[in-house]
C-alpha cells in the first residue's frame, strides 16, 4: 500500500519512510513487503493484534533491528546507509546517531535513571547527548516537566513516583532531546487501571500543543480515535487500511477490521 499513512503532502516531504520493507525473524515473516508514509506534524497510530508486528516497526526505526529487505528513511536520510562519494554503503555509527536524534521514543517500561531525580532525568541528555548548558537543559526541562504536570515533583526520585508519573517523567525526557518524530509504545499497558487516563491526558496534550509527529502503538482506541490524524490496521505484517480515524473507527473498510475493532470493545 504505497504512500499509507497520512497521503495529504501539503506540509512537505515526508518524515518517515517505508519502502518495501521486510523482517523475518527465522522463518516468520513479520512485515511483509511494508510501503507506507509519515508527514511533518501528523499523528498517526498503529493497531492491529497482537504479533501483527506493530512493535517491530518502531523496533526498526530505533536501529534496535535491522530490515531483511527494502529501505526506511526519516526526514530523507536512510536509516541503514549513508552517502559516501555518491554511492549508498552500510552506514557508520556515527550516521546512525546523528539520525537516531531526530527519534524520541516512549516505552512500555519508563527506564528511567533511578539514582537521579526528575529534574536530572529530563536534563542529562540535551546536556550529554546536545551538548546544551546546565541553564538551558532546565530551562527547557522545567517547561517540559510542567507540560506533564510534574512541578511539584521535581527534586523527587523515581521511587518516589506513581507509575503514571513516571511514564510522564519519560514523556517529558523523550520531549526535551526536541525530537523530529515520538515514537510511542504501548505507553499505558504497564500501568495499573486508575493511571492510564492521566498519562493520556498529558500524551493528547502533547498532541495537540506541539508540532511534533508522533507514530503510536496503542490497544487504547479511543486514546487512538482521540489524536490520530490516520489510523493504520495492521494483520500478519501488512496494513489491511489506513484512514482517519472517523472513518477507520466509524466505517471500517474492511472485516479483519471489523473484527479487530469488536474484539477490543
Ligand atoms: N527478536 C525477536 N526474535 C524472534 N521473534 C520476534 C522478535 N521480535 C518479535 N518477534 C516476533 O515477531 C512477531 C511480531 O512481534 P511484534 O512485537 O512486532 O508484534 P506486535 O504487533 O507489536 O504485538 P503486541 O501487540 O503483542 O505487542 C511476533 O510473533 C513476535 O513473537
Amino acid at each position: 500500500m504505497p504512500g499509507a499513512g497520512d497521503g495529504r503532502r501539503e506540509d512537505g516531504p515526508e518524515l518517515i519512510r517505508f519502502q518495501d520493507v521486510t523482517k523475518r525473524f527465522g522463518e516468520l515473516t513479520v512485515l511483509d513487503d511494508l510501503c507506507f508514509s509519515v508527514y511533518p506534524r501528523k499523528h498517526v497510530t498503529l493497531i492491529g493484534p497482537s504479533g501483527s508486528g506493530k512493535t517491530t516497526i518502531l523496533r526498526l526505526l530505533m536501529t534496535l533491528v535491522k530490515p531483511d529487505e527494502g529501505t526506511i528513511t526519516v526526514d530523507g536520510e536512510h536509516l541503514t546507509h549513508e552517502e559516501r562519494h555518491g554511492k549508498l554503503v552500510p552506514a557508520g555509527e556515527k550516521h546512525v546517531r546523528e539520525v537516531r536524534k531526530k527519534i524520541g521514543m516512549v516505552f512500555q517500561q519508563f527506564n528511567l535513571f533511578p539514582n537521579m531525580k526528575v529534574l536530572r532525568n529530563v536534563t542529562e541528555a540535551p546536556v550529554h547527548v546536545l551538548g546544551l548548558s546546565k541553564d538551558e537543559a532546565e530551562a527547557r526541562a522545567r517547561d517540559l516537566i510542567e507540560l506533564v504536570g510534574l512541578t511539584e515533583h521535581i527534586d523527587k526520585y523515581p521511587t518516589q513516583l506513581s507509575g503514571g508519573q513516571q511514564q510522564r517523567v519519560a514523556i517529558a525526557r523523550a520531549l526535551a532531546m526536541r525530537p523530529k518524530v515520538l515514537l510511542l509504545d504501548e505507553v499505558t499497558s504497564a500501568l495499573d487501571p486508575e493511571l492510564v487516563a492521566g498519562v493520556l491526558d498529558v500524551l493528547r496534550d502533547v498532541a495537540h500543543s506541539t508540532e511534533i509527529t508522533m507514530l503510536c502503538v496503542t490497544h487504547e482506541m479511543s486514546f487512538a480515535r482521540d489524536i490520530s490524524d490516520c489510523v493504520m490496521m495492521f494483520d500478519k505484517g501488512r496494513i489491511v487500511e489506513a484512514a482517519p480515524p472517523e472513518q477507520l473507527f466509524g466505517d471500517p473498510r474492511h472485516q479483519r477490521t471489523r473484527d479487530f475493532l469488536r474484539s477490543v470493545q
